[in-house]
């Protein structure tokens, strides 16, 4: 993939230069990364409005991206988005609803391999989480290794409450971040905490009051490596999340088997779409 690389002040951190990179093999646009020329860490904002739904086309974009910025030698990322009130609203019901079978398929495995991408990266990786931060919002903010959130949000996995039993790909992450007890009564309860909550049960790292206060709160985590040897660095995170990975790796088609299996019954279907309608009347009442 080709970058155009241009320098402009940013709107996260006032008039610091950055390099703005566009990704210019994506039609939709939908990532925009941009490189703080002073730290080298990278901002990877997710650009689908209104509320960034993973799709096929965004969650492939998210997977490149992370390919290019390792193979860039990037020395840390932060994953944000460019709404004002969602992080990301989580996977796009509307490739699980009535969905050719095929697109599901690959739908499914470029959801595993964003999760593999993101999960087990090699450079460090923080979540500014700017926004709601819903089921696949929230597993994409668990991949990261630090999470800034901002007030009055909410995030947390809540498939339970519309009738989908969260895949291994979608607890693993919110496992790794959360005590068992805790992760296993909020899975059930297809809970959503509010950023409060989230703080208090460890869910998130810090709070920050504004998108720029939670930009620096990330970049003052992504320096505590400055010092340590990437590679050892590297190294030592998949120690702790190889297992994870590579039981993802060996269970791929059985998990994308699943998934279709799950999604494509009858009364799944039927609580697919009665979600979707209660999402699209809810403002109406
Ligand atoms: C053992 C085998 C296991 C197999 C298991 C298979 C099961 C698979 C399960 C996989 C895991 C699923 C993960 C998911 O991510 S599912 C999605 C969950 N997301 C949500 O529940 C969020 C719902 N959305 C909201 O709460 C709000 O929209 C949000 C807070 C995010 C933003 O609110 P806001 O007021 O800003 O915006 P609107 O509500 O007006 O939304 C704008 C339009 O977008 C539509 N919308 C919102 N969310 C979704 C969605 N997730 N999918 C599709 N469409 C969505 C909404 O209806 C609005 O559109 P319209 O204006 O046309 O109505």
């Amino acid at each position: 993939m080709f970058f155009q690389i241009t320098k402009a002040a940013t709107p996260l951190t006032g008039c610091r230069r950055q390099l703005i990179l566009r990704s210019l093999s994506s039609s939709t646009n939908n990532i925009q990364i941009e490189v703080d020329n002073k730290t080298g860490f990278a901002t990877v904002s997710m650009n689908r409005p209104p509320v960034n739904l993973l799709n096929l086309e965004l969650i492939n974009s998210l997977t490149r991206s992370m390919k290019e910025m390792e193979q860039n030698k990037s020395r840390g990322i932060i994953l944000t988005s460019t709404s004002n009130s969602v992080f990301s609203g989580g996977l796009d019901i509307k490739e699980l609803y009535r969905p050719d079978v095929q697109r599901l398929r690959e739908f499914w495995t470029a959801f595993q391999d964003m999760w593999l991408a993101w999960y087990g990266s090699a450079v460090p990786t923080a979540a500014l989480i700017n926004g709601h931060s819903p089921a696949g919002g929230c597993v994409l903010a668990t991949c990261c290794e630090y999470r800034v959130m901002l007030p009055k949000f909410t995030i947390g996995l809540n498939e339970a409450k519309f009738g989908l039993v969260p895949p291994p790909v979608v607890r693993i992450s919110f496992k790794n971040v959360l005590p068992l007890r805790i992760a296993e009564l909020a899975l059930c309860q297809g809970k959503l905490f509010t950023s409060n909550d989230a703080l208090n049960i460890g869910l998130i790292d810090e709070l920050a009051k504004t998108k720029e206060e939670g930009y620096e709160k990330c970049v003052k985590f992504l320096q505590t490596f400055r010092k340590v040897d990437p590679v050892a660095r590297s190294l030592t995170k998949q120690q702790f999340r190889g297992k994870d990975l590579d039981d993802l790796r060996k269970g791929k088609q059985k998990d994308l088997n699943d998934f279709v299996e799950h999604v494509t019954q009858d009364d799944i279907q039927m609580r697919l779409g009665l979600y979707l309608e209660q999402l699209h009347n809810r403002k109406k009442k």
